[in-house]
């Protein structure tokens, strides 16, 4: 006959024995998890997630505020935990520039093996960003050859770029007063023109091929954020809702993966080395001079992907931003306007060799990148041993980010920092002078922004060539916000500009 009690008893066995199972595990846990001394302060943290659900309800797209508000408590460095990876984020320049160029060699490496979706989406080649020692130096050799050979700083990209400018600028007379959303039209010709950088060609704005481009940068920004958790819990790609997501951003990319690789073989049977023109071209002639070991297809597909990553929405987003504070602010609209007036005046387009003759335009645009933060953080870095900044141990493997933000909202650096004030970069003769070394929306060190040159020429020239020919003022009643979104890049808030023709 069955007892009871024998029953009762395998369950109070059973449970004893999981309950115990549990307590090993998190007793284990606490213990692997227990910090070194010497490390950053920071917040409490939570077994398993640690920090992570710190950044929902009022912190939700506002990581600047999150940091600004530890920074407040912990200091210029803090610490958090990304599931049970430790994150430091130095916030203050001194910092910085400890990290990223004193201590280049520690610094320079980016985290692969603590971000397991790029691990798998860098499976072809790690391109430029995500690429680490001799392969970083070669795929970074070959961007800024063919930026370079392309002519940032000589006609022919100019050029390109003054087209482009044309093409926004019919769009805007076209527009004959209606709501203009500045970041779509702005994504196009950013893109347009890396197209060319790339394959030598632009495309037209309705071409399938790049409205599909379009679609998967736009997307890749949006749902970085439902993928952050499975960085460090890949599991959770199984659920079914972040599974289509991941799948359909899977087909995407190798969709365009797939036409960057036929184009390339397209081009090798027409190579021409003595006609460099671009960025397939400059890949071509390094295999052929065997300049490398590293050099792939795979690497080479990526480091396009990343030209157009990289290249597209943090300049259109840095223009939405300049286009933001020309609405709010109405008078150093005017003012950039007269300068351009009374330099260049109306009759042809502004040419790059202006720039040194407008620097309150140019002026205006240092400010903008200052209170913008296009790219509020650097891209992720990680320490290839254990080292020390600012006294505050960093071990072997951190995830380390530059808070960008902090650094152009300290009071310390900038003063008045939240006000909207072009002429902090002017000398008393009225010309820009060298700004100071703490505006960095380029980040500093060997991981410094590979594009630097080609986004500033694009941010002027569309810039003061669409306040050459109209107003920009505010399409809707009320006065819209500057409270940023926070994601890979800073998104201003939705609102809509109305081009008045001058
Ligand atoms: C206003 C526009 C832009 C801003 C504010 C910006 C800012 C940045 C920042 C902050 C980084 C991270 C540096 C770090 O991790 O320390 C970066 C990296 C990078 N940017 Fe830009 N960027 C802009 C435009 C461009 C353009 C137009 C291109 C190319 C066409 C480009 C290509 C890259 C590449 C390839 C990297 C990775 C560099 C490396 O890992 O060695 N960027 N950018």
């Amino acid at each position: 006959m069955i007892n009871l009690w024998d029953i009762v008893s395998v369950f109070t066995d059973v449970t004893t024995i999981l309950l115990t199972l549990v307590l090993l595990l998190v007793i284990g846990y606490v213990i692997s998890m227990r910090e070194r001394s010497g490390i950053p302060p920071g917040p409490p943290f939570w077994p398993i997630v640690g920090n992570m659900l710190d950044m929902r309800g009022k912190f939700a797209g506002k990581r600047h505020k999150y940091y600004a508000e530890l920074q407040a408590k912990y200091g210029d460095i803090f610490r958090i935990y990304f599931g049970d990876q430790l994150l430091i984020v130095l916030n203050d320049f001194e910092s910085i520039e400890e990290a990223f160029v004193k201590q280049k060699d520690i610094f320079s490496t980016r985290p692969l093996k603590q971000l397991w979706v790029v691990k798998q989406v860098s499976k072809i080649g790690h391109g430029v960003i995500w690429a680490s020692g001799q392969e970083w130096k070669d795929a970074r050799r070959m961007a800024i050859r063919s930026l370079r050979d392309l002519g940032v700083g000589k006609s022919t990209l100019e050029e390109r770029i003054k087209d482009e400018t044309n093409i926004v600028l019919d769009y805007l007379s076209r527009s004959e007063g209606k709501p203009v959303k500045v970041h779509e039209i702005m994504m196009k010709a950013t893109t347009s023109i890396i197209s060319t950088v790339v394959f030598g060609k632009r495309y037209d704005y309705s071409d399938p091929e790049f409205v599909q481009i379009i679609k998967i940068l736009e997307d890749a920004f949006t749902d970085m954020a439902l993928f952050t958790p499975v960085h460090r819990f890949p599991m959770l790609r199984f659920i079914p809702f972040i599974a289509s997501k991941m799948l359909a951003a899977r087909n995407a990319v190798l969709t365009v993966e797939q036409f960057v690789a036929n184009r390339i073989e397209k081009r090798k049977k027409v190579f021409d080395k003595t006609d460099i023109k671009d960025f397939i071209d400059v890949y071509l002639d390094m295999c052929a001079n065997s300049e490398s070991s590293t050099i792939s297809d795979g690497n080479t597909r990526r480091a396009i992907m990343d030209l157009f990553f990289a290249g597209s929405d943090t300049t259109s987003t840095t223009l939405d931003w300049a286009m933001l504070y020309m609405v709010l602010h109405p008078e150093v609209q005017k003012k950039c306007q007269e300068e351009i007036d009374s330099v260049v005046g109306d009759g042809r387009m502004i040419d790059w060799s202006d720039r040194s003759k407008l620097s309150y335009n140019e002026a205006t645009l240092l400010e903008v990148q200052r209170l913008g933060n296009a790219v509020p953080m650097s891209l992720p870095h990680t320490t290839d041993k254990d080292t020390i900044v600012k006294g505050y141990l960093i071990p072997e493997g951190t995830l380390v980010y530059a808070n960008l933000y902090a650094c152009h909202h300290d009071s310390r650096y900038w003063k008045e920092p939240l006000k909207f004030k072009p002429e902090r970069f002017l000398d008393d003769s009225g010309k820009v002078s060298k700004p100071p070394a703490t505006l960095i929306p380029f980040s500093i060190g060997p991981r410094i922004c590979a594009g630097e040159s080609l986004a500033r020429m694009e941010l002027f020239l569309f810039f003061t060539n669409i306040l050459q020919r109209f107003s920009v003022s505010t399409s809707g009643s009320e006065k819209p916000s500057t409270e940023g979104v926070c994601g890979v890049s800073m998104a201003t808030p939705e609102y809509t500009i109305q081009a008045t023709p001058r």
